[in-house]
C-alpha cells in the first residue's frame, strides 16, 4: 500500500527516467563498465535505488529525492570527462530534472 508520498515520488521519477533515454542513470554503475568507479565515486546514486528507497519509505520528503537526483548527476561529471558522452548526458539530465522537481505545484510536498 502506497503513501501520496510514495506516489507523487515514483511518478517524478517516472519523468525523471524519460530524460534518460539511454538508461546511463537506470541502473548501478559496476567497476566493470566503469574502470574504477567504486573507488572514485563515495555515494553511488541510480533510479533503480531511488525506487527502492521510495518502496522502503526512506525519503520523507521530496527535498531528500532531490538531493540523491543531484548526487546522481554530479557523480556522472565527476568520474567522466567532460567530452563523454555520459558526462553530457548528466548535465541534460540535471537540468531538466530540476525543472521537473522544483514546479510550483510541488511545495506540498516539501517538508
Ligand atoms: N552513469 C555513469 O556514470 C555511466 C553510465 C554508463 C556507463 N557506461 C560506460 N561504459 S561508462 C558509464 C558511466
Amino acid at each position: 500500500e502506497q503513501t501520496p508520498l510514495q506516489e507523487a515520488l515514483n511518478q517524478l521519477i517516472r519523468q525523471l527516467q524519460r530524460k534518460d533515454p539511454n538508461a546511463f542513470f537506470a541502473f548501478p554503475v559496476t567497476d566493470l563498465i566503469a574502470p574504477g568507479y567504486s573507488s572514485i565515486i563515495k555515494r553511488p546514486m541510480d533510479f533503480s535505488t531511488m525506487k527502492d528507497k521510495v518502496k522502503k519509505e526512506c525519503y520523507r520528503s521530496l527535498d531528500e529525492l532531490k538531493v540523491d537526483f543531484r548526487v546522481m548527476c554530479e557523480n556522472a561529471m565527476i568520474y567522466n570527462k567532460p567530452e563523454t558522452i555520459y558526462h553530457k548526458a548528466a548535465r541534460k539530465l540535471l537540468h531538466s530534472g530540476m525543472k521537473i522537481l522544483n514546479q510550483e505545484r510541488l511545495d506540498s510536498l516539501k517538508q
